[in-house]
């Protein structure tokens, strides 16, 4: 494993208030790294800032293996690079089927190289993806009558036809059944195997399937960084982020 994305020491202010604050941090290719941390403490600043919605006010944010700076590329460029990003609500087209939805993110792969390659025909490769994330039954059906979780699934397939290195997942777990997120975490470990998938998350059983390398965020930094029972043990993050035993347990501020 080799660092895909390396981020140091970057720093972003909005109106003189530090959102991010010096944060160093990387992610190899593959890796499954989930990010944690009380509200406002600066996760989807993060994530902007990779994906060049922000720009840092200090610091580098280098990427691949030409060590590109992000932070002098556009978001089309990023997004061409490789990196891709689930918000929170998915967005699919939901006049669309599961089959075509997925076909017009396969219809622009974000590889360069995928485009040079001879590919499977559009229907094998949807055929391919729907199963990845559990929409095989459900290819013909109008993306607006699938269930929430279902749309989140069928979003994560439209971000995994296009190849990325590097996908960024913002909250998938809000607003699915249990049975739903377990089908989740299975989904990001199964698609951590080939790319960089960095997911913040509040849900900490949902956190503790991911079963990963977790790094707690804090006032635009980070606090703390390793398993998920070695950061849940650092007083630091109990203090700040999962409260006493006594008063919330593991169920943080989700
Ligand atoms: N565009 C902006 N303008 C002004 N302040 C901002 C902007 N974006 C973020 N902030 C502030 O930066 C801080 C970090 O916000 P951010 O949304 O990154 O936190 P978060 O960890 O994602 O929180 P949550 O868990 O609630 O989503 C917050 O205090 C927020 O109000």
């Amino acid at each position: 494993m080799s660092a895909l994305l390396e981020v140091s020491g970057v720093s972003k202010s909005f109106d003189g208030f530090k959102a991010i604050d010096n944060l160093s941090f990387s992610v190899a290719e593959p890796e499954l790294r989930a990010i944690i941390g009380p509200n406002g403490a600066g996760k989807t600043t993060f994530m902007d800032l990779v994906t060049g919605k922000t720009r840092p006010d200090t610091g580098s944010i280098r990427y691949g293996e030409l060590s590109r700076d992000l932070t002098k590329l556009s978001e089309a460029q990023i997004a061409r690079a490789g990196i891709g990003r689930k918000f929170q609500k998915p967005t699919v087209f939901e006049d669309q089927t599961v089959f075509e939805n997925l076909s017009m993110a396969l219809a622009s792969p974000r590889s360069p190289w995928t485009v040079l390659t001879r590919r499977p025909s559009m229907e094998v490769r949807a055929g391919e993806v729907a199963e990845r994330v559990g929409l095989t039954a459900h290819l013909a059906r109008r993306a607006g009558v699938l269930s929430h979780g279902q749309k989140q699934w069928l979003e994560i397939g439209m971000l995994l036809a296009q190849e990325p290195r590097l996908l960024l997942v913002d909250e998938p777990a809000a607003g699915m059944t249990s049975a739903e997120r377990e089908r989740t975490t299975e989904m990001l470990v199964e698609a951590a195997k080939e790319h960089a998938v960095v997911v913040i998350e509040h849900d900490m059983e949902f956190v503790r399937r991911l079963n990963c390398r977790v790094t707690v965020l804090h006032e635009g930094r980070a606090l703390a960084e390793g398993s998920l029972d070695h950061v849940c043990a650092d007083p630091r993050v109990i203090d700040v982020y999962l409260g006493r035993p006594e008063t919330e347990g593991e169920t943080a501020d989700a």
